[in-house]
């Protein structure tokens, strides 16, 4: 059992931008949330989150309801990475990481300080961040803020992880350092993501949203088509298999026009 949702339906300022979605990721997967800007992925999110409820369907963690449950069991369980986060608090790395330890701390305090310190010490391994420790927040640069809140989520020790486009300042070995550790984590992690190459790399499913529709899911091979990101992102691309057996998306820049021949459904090409 693991965090799941069920037909959810919501609704905000009376458009609907979850529609009917489920998602039931095996325990230990990586899913990547795939979709045209507002097609409703950082909305699913918080419904995943419990941060929101939904209108209709259901939102369960280990099978019961999530807002039958206290935040901080839900914490203890999920942890987020939401877009946007930000603090004018002058605070230091090494503090906001520790932030990541709350939900664990009993009514007295922490139940174990070094398990805390350990954690925390790990977190900042992970995401490269051990020589920054004691830097002020507002002296980090975007992708170094990205990478502590993404420290402040493992220091939580986390089931199931919530990322919100987490590689979006991130430089190119930072997004592939940090998918690489996702994916290889023993949590459960659903991913909103724009880049569908990192997606096809280290995702083991997509579901891709259409105005708040799931309109494709499964494994990145069988979905990351050239027709469904024509049908999509309206958008021209090749999709092949590297020598190394990776499947890549080229995109073709440019309008695509009704009469374009899409490569045909099927094995894509090696390249
Ligand atoms: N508070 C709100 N009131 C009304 N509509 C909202 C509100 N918040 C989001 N929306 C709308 O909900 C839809 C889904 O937004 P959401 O942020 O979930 O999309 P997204 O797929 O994460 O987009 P992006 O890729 O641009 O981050 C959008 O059309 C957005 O305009």
């Amino acid at each position: 059992m693991t965090l799941q949702a069920d037909r959810v339906v919501w609704h905000r300022g009376g458009a609907l931008v979850v529609d009917e979605v489920t998602l039931s990721p095996a325990p230990g997967t990586t899913i990547g949330l795939l979709g045209p800007n507002g097609s409703g992925k950082s909305s699913l999110l918080r419904l995943l989150s419990g941060t929101a409820r939904p209108d209709s369907g259901v939102v369960t963690l280990d099978g019961a309801e999530l807002s039958s449950l206290a935040r901080r069991d839900i914490a203890r369980a999920v942890a987020v990475v939401s877009q946007h986060a930000d603090t004018d608090v002058d605070i230091r790395v090494r503090d906001v990481v520790r932030l990541g330890r709350i939900p664990h701390r009993g009514a007295f305090g922490s139940a174990s300080a070094t398990r805390d310190e350990t954690a925390v010490a790990e977190a900042l391994r992970h995401t490269g961040l051990t020589a920054k420790a004691d830097q002020h927040w507002h002296t980090l640069s975007g992708g170094e803020r990205q990478r502590a809140h993404i420290a402040r989520a493992l220091a939580q020790e986390p089931r199931e992880l919530l990322l919100d486009e987490p590689t979006n300042h991130l430089d190119i070995r930072h997004q592939l350092e940090l998918l690489s550790l996702v994916s290889r984590l023993p949590v459960t992690s659903v991913i909103a993501l724009h880049d569908l190459n990192l997606a096809a790399t280290f995702c083991d499913e997509v579901i891709v949203l259409e105005r708040g529709r799931a309109v494709a899911g499964g494994p990145p091979r069988e979905v990351l088509t050239a027709e469904l990101i024509a049908r999509v992102y309206g958008v021209r691309a090749q999709v092949g298999v590297t020598g190394r057996g990776r499947l890549t998306v080229l995109f073709e820049p440019g309008r695509l026009e009704e009469s374009d021949e899409l490569t045909p459904d099927g094995a894509p090409p090696v390249w």
